[in-house]
């Protein structure tokens, strides 16, 4: 499979979020960061408004649940259309059980980690899930600057799912950028989310394209 990039709308204009989708058909999925002021201390967008984006989308929507108790929230996500949902190990209370819920409703589940949660805890459950998130920066704020330490987890992530023979997803998402994309792509991540990288860009379409070749033209060692 080749690399994945995930444009990041938390970096996009919330006026204009319809206009902003748009600019990104060229990506793999549209990325929406749903912040609650619990799990992170900051508060972006809920179910109505990922409903309604599901809809206008012009590629299928990637939802990052950051938010406390996921276990009662996640599956409206999955109801709603979005493609894949991801919600965090910190905060699920019977990670398996939702996983399945969210298989259940026809979504891909991704399971996330903060920097500093370890994998191996969560490797006996990757049967359980499409797509690993391995967090790069702090979770709550785009912008931030990718943290050199998370590499190792990505590849030890990546190596214990090569060694399953399972077909899971890694997902990174924080302060990827063409400075970081193609250790990042590397350390065996093939889902690359991107925000301020993006939208920062003075030709949105054109930047994903070359995130995406920096990251299909990296070689894993
Ligand atoms: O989940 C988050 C932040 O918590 C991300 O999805 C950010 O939106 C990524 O932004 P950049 O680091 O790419 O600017
Ligand atoms: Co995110």
């Amino acid at each position: 499979m080749g690399a994945l990039i995930n444009p990041s709308i938390l970096s996009a204009d919330f006026a204009n979020l319809e206009r902003d989708l748009a600019a990104i058909r060229g990506a793999d999925y549209a990325h929406v960061d749903v912040m609650d002021n619990h799990f992170v201390p900051n508060l972006t967008l809920g179910l109505p408004v990922v409903e309604r984006l599901v809809q206008v989308s012009p590629v299928p929507v990637d939802a990052h649940l950051m938010i406390e108790d996921p276990d009662r929230w996640a599956p409206a996500f999955a109801e709603a259309g979005a493609a894949s949902v991801t919600f965090h190990a910190e905060a699920a209370s019977a990670p398996v059980r939702l996983a399945r819920e969210l298989r259940r409703h026809g979504a891909r589940a991704g399971l996330a980690l903060r920097p500093a949660t370890p994998v191996e805890p969560f490797l006996d459950l990757l049967g359980e899930i499409d797509m690993l998130l391995v967090m790069t920066v702090e979770p709550g704020f785009g912008g931030q600057s990718f943290i050199e330490g998370t590499l190792p987890k990505i590849r030890r992530a990546r190596a214990a799912i090569d060694a399953s023979g399972l077909d899971v997803w890694v997902q990174v998402d924080g302060g990827v950028s063409r400075s970081t994309i193609e250790r990042i792509a590397d350390a065996g991540a093939t889902v690359f989310v991107a925000g301020s990288a993006v939208y920062g860009a003075d030709d949105v379409a054109a930047e994903i394209d070359v995130l995406r070749s920096m990251a299909d033209g990296a070689h894993r060692h």
